[in-house]
């Protein structure tokens, strides 16, 4: 398994917000759910570094995030939420930037191969300012996979793209998802019946649902995941 989680745990001041949650991953597409405030993006800043956990642990590709963050890291392709990009930059630029932070060897081959793997060809020459939310936010996941990691963190990464935008972004996660580790959280339910395998629904910092989901709708009844998210979360 790709990731490991144990009892991991983050109290901001009095707030628990993520509450000694434990769980694998492995190849494929998870989908992490959950209601607004229910810890979905504390628990991936805590997988990808961003922020210490309070208490439990957690590995990625056997490396643990408190003890070695910068292999972590190496593994990891994180797209947040809010998506931070220079938007002086121009695209082509912003990822040489991002290739020399890796290390990258071949930086040039690789770089094209994502912009064509992304569908940032027409929009290479621009500068991130100049482009469209949808194409921004294919910028952010061009920047997650440049390093070719084995494990991606996808926070909401389809947020405000156009139905046509959406189809091409969820093939490629679907496609990433053959050979890498994804955690794709999404308030999109119908995304997650189109990309994902298994299903994590989360409420109040805790785990309430974990499994696959033809499980999830055969021990529910055949009902919607719509329905069983509001049967779990309310
Ligand atoms: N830096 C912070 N300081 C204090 N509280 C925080 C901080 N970040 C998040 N929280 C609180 O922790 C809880 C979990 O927030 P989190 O952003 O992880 O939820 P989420 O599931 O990603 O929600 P959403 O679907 O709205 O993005 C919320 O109650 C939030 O207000």
């Amino acid at each position: 398994m790709s990731i490991r989680v144990d009892a991991l745990t983050k109290i901001y001041g009095q707030q628990k917000a993520v509450d000694g949650i434990s769980f694998e991953a492995g190849v494929g597409v998870l989908g992490f759910l959950g209601p607004n405030g229910a810890g979905k993006s504390t628990t991936m800043k805590m997988l990808t570094c961003f922020i210490p956990q309070t208490s439990g642990t957690a590995s990625v590709c056997g490396f643990d995030i408190s003890k070695d963050p910068l292999s972590v890291k190496r593994n990891i392709g994180y797209l947040p939420e809010s998506n931070p990009l220079y938007t002086d930059m121009y695209v082509k630029e912003s990822m040489a930037f991002v290739a020399g932070i890796h290390g990258l060897h071949n930086a040039d081959r690789r770089i094209a191969e994502v912009i064509d793997q992304t569908g940032l060809g027409p929009e290479q020459h621009k500068k991130i300012g100049q482009l469209s939310k949808g194409y921004r936010q294919r910028v952010g996941l061009a920047q997650a996979i440049l390093h070719d990691p084995q494990v991606l963190i996808l926070d909401e990464p389809t947020s405000g793209l156009d139905p046509n935008q959406l189809i091409g972004i969820r093939q490629l996660i679907t496609d990433l998802g053959k050979t890498k580790t994804i955690i794709l959280s999404t308030h999109i339910m119908q995304e997650v019946e189109a990309v994902c395998g298994r299903v994590i629904i989360i409420n109040k910092g805790t785990i309430v649902a974990n499994d696959t989901l033809a499980d999830l709708r055969s021990n529910n009844k055949g009902d919607s995941l719509e329905h069983i998210f509001i049967g779990l979360t309310n």
